[in-house]
């Protein structure tokens, strides 16, 4: 113990006037609070995000009471709520391709809110939009104008009830008949019926079918076309089936529907050619000299989703973690004397436990922000689809954990559906399966990795060690060095059980997955952490010095077993790592409301008091 506390005492002098040099000292009190808005709102999507904001504190619709409504009362409710905002204008068909700042940051605004409406608006907006406006050519226009507003609610068809996430095994099939000129969609097999498909059981008038186009016998792989399921009417037309899939674990705003086509004749202008196409005589034109290449530019669209769909996390997570942190404020349970009961605050575990996951989100959100101005640059770096689905994967993991933490902080009244957790727990579940399952798109993010070339200059190697763990630690440059060298030793040893295997290639890195998306948290932590450190480096805003090195010790700690073992990190440093975090945790806890101001939630998205009791009353 006297060995530990040596590691903290050591050298703990002010530091000189480096980025890390506040952290020696106690943390600023007054932080500013719209500076540190801007920062996590981002400069380009701050305007939209405070719009959003506004229409949610006012609109009627988003004042109404959805806890234990029953299924068919909530997918209404979610109906207008998300027809009162597409009316609102606040955000636009078109945003995933031409402002995708605004669609981001207003997924994210109805995320702190509830996310069924997110996910509504987000399968009609991205998934089905994204096919329209990235796979569709000027002929398939006509579908904007009234999908703006959600006059017309679309839907995307991929999942079957047999194949998810390997979308190249689905079985519906569009065989072209170049007597009508039609394409004919059919499911043939019981588990070629599409399952899962957001909106489409009440509400939706189209979809985006994804099927293998056959012609002449000849199987080009999967495409996506255009369907209408339904009527002017809002009657499903002849030959489609459309059933519920029933009451799910949360998003009960959502009407799910398994989709069966029994050869519906479409047009042949339905199938979304910007890449192929088929003429009037059925010849096959592709721009791509295989169908996996086709199949691979079909898919490219849906980064933005996976992006998007962080948002939904992100949302969620603040205001539970706001209802956490604000509950800890106020709710009293033991103290020194039994007349001098203390709030949950200040209890260690309390602030470990809330303010570790607050550092986390704000990092994520700001790594986000960097993915959002590459997406919306007009040619995207070749890491684009790499990053998109690491961090879709890491940020809904984290979300899901988190929760969790954030309900079990609030103790008995956590469970309360009134106190609004319980809803975004269930809710979110599913992020971390739906638009890519987690451990399938980690993969895809270590295959990335393992197909660059190989960096020809060696970093040296760094071996944290000394009597002084707290200057070793609060140094920048040696915890980027840490997770530069975690990478690459994780990169190479996937790399060599792989090549080691005597087994098939794909039974190799089968054999390897686990080691795949170890890799991948490796590569995703050192990225979230240099975006943050070049974002300090810009603009130190306070208090990201320590919100970024709480979050650095934390990842540390999380594989703390492996930095010790593989010789990065000495048990003695090591040792003093949970202190150091204690300590941050506690300094962060002092400007904690005021971060929480600076998320500036809506009354209306949080639970009903701060208490979370005095609605018993
Ligand atoms: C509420 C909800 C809404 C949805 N909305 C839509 C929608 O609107 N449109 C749509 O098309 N789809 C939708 N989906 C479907 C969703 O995208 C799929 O559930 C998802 O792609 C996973 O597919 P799956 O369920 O078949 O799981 P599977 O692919 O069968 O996976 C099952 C398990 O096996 C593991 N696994 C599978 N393959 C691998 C692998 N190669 N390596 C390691 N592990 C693997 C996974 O990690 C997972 O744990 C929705 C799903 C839900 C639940």
């Amino acid at each position: 113990m006297k060995e530990i506390k040596n590691h903290l005492e050591v050298n703990n002098n002010e530091k000189s006037n480096s980025l890390e040099s506040e952290l020696f000292r106690p943390i600023q009190e007054n932080i500013n609070i719209q500076d540190f808005k801007v920062l996590v709102d981002s400069v380009e999507a701050h305007k939209y995000k405070d719009a959003a904001r506004a229409f949610i504190r006012t609109n009627p619709k988003f004042k109404e009471n959805f806890i234990g409504l029953d299924m068919s009362s909530y997918r209404q409710l979610v109906l207008e709520q998300c027809e009162e905002f597409a009316k609102s204008g606040l955000v636009h068909f078109t945003d995933i391709k031409q402002n995708i700042f605004r669609y981001a940051g207003i997924v994210e605004m109805l995320a702190l809110f509830n996310n069924n409406i997110c996910t509504k608006l987000g399968v009609h907006f991205t998934l089905f939009g994204g096919t329209i406006m990235f796979l569709g050519t000027e002929r398939h226009q006509k579908y904007i104008e009234d999908a703006n507003t959600l006059k017309t609610v679309g839907c995307f068809s991929m999942t079957e009830i047999g194949h998810g996430s390997n979308v190249r095994g689905i079985e519906t099939t569009a065989h072209y008949d170049p007597s009508t000129k039609e394409f004919i969609i059919n499911s043939p097999t019981p588990t070629s019926q599409k399952f899962w498909i957001g909106g489409s059981y009440l509400h939706a008038t189209y979809t985006t079918v994804f099927a293998n186009l056959i012609i002449k016998g000849v199987n080009h792989g999967v495409h996506a076309f255009v369907v209408t399921l339904r009527d002017k009417n809002g009657n499903v037309l002849p030959k489609i089936t459309i059933k519920d899939c029933g009451h799910k674990l949360g998003l009960n705003g959502i009407d799910n529907g398994q989709l069966k086509f029994d050869h519906v004749r479409i047009p042949r202008e339905n199938l979304l050619n910007k890449y192929s196409d088929v003429t009037e005589d059925g010849t096959y034109k592709s721009q791509f000299s295989s169908p996996i290449k086709n199949f691979a530019a079909t898919m490219a669209p849906f980064i933005a989703g996976r992006m998007a769909i962080t948002k939904g996390c992100s949302g969620a997570l603040k205001t539970s973690l706001a209802i956490a942190i604000d509950f800890s404020y106020v709710r009293k349970q033991f103290g020194p004397t039994l007349e001098n009961e203390q709030p949950l605050i200040t209890l260690s575990s309390q602030q470990r436990r809330l303010m570790a996951p607050l550092a986390r989100t704000i990092l994520f959100d700001l790594y986000v922000q960097r993915l959002t101005r590459e997406l919306a640059q007009p040619k995207q770096p070749i890491s684009i689809h790499a990053h998109c689905s690491g961090i879709k994967a890491i940020y809904s993991w984290h979300c899901v954990q988190n929760l969790q933490v954030c309900r079990e902080a609030c103790g008995g009244q956590g469970y309360r559906s009134a106190n609004r957790i319980a809803e975004f727990k269930n809710d979110c579940d599913i992020i971390c399966t739906y638009e890519g399952d987690n451990t399938v798109l980690m993969q895809q993010l270590a295959k990335y990795l393992l197909a660059l070339p190989e960096s020809k200059v060696q970093q040296p190697t760094i071996y944290l060690d000394g009597d002084d763990a707290k200057s070793l630690l609060f140094n920048f440059e040696n915890i980027k060095r840490l997770f530069d060298q975690r990478e690459q030793m994780r990169l190479k040893e996937l790399k060599q059980i792989i090549s080691n295997s005597k087994e098939s290639s794909y039974n190799a890195f089968n054999n390897a997955i686990p080691w795949s998306v170890k890799l991948g948290y490796a590569h995703m932590n050192k990225i979230v952490f240099d975006h943050a450190i070049t974002t300090l480096k810009e603009n130190n805003v306070k208090p990201l010095a320590h919100l970024i090195m709480l979050d650095s010790l934390v990842t540390i700690e999380e594989d703390l077993g492996w930095f010790v073992t593989n010789h990065l990190i000495s048990s003695n440093v090591a040792k003093a790592i949970p202190f150091l975090i204690q300590d941050l945790c506690s300094e962060v806890t002092k400007v904690s409301r005021q971060i929480l101001e600076s998320f500036d939630i809506p009354e209306n998205c949080k639970a009903p008091s701060k208490d979370l009791i005095s609605d018993l009353f």
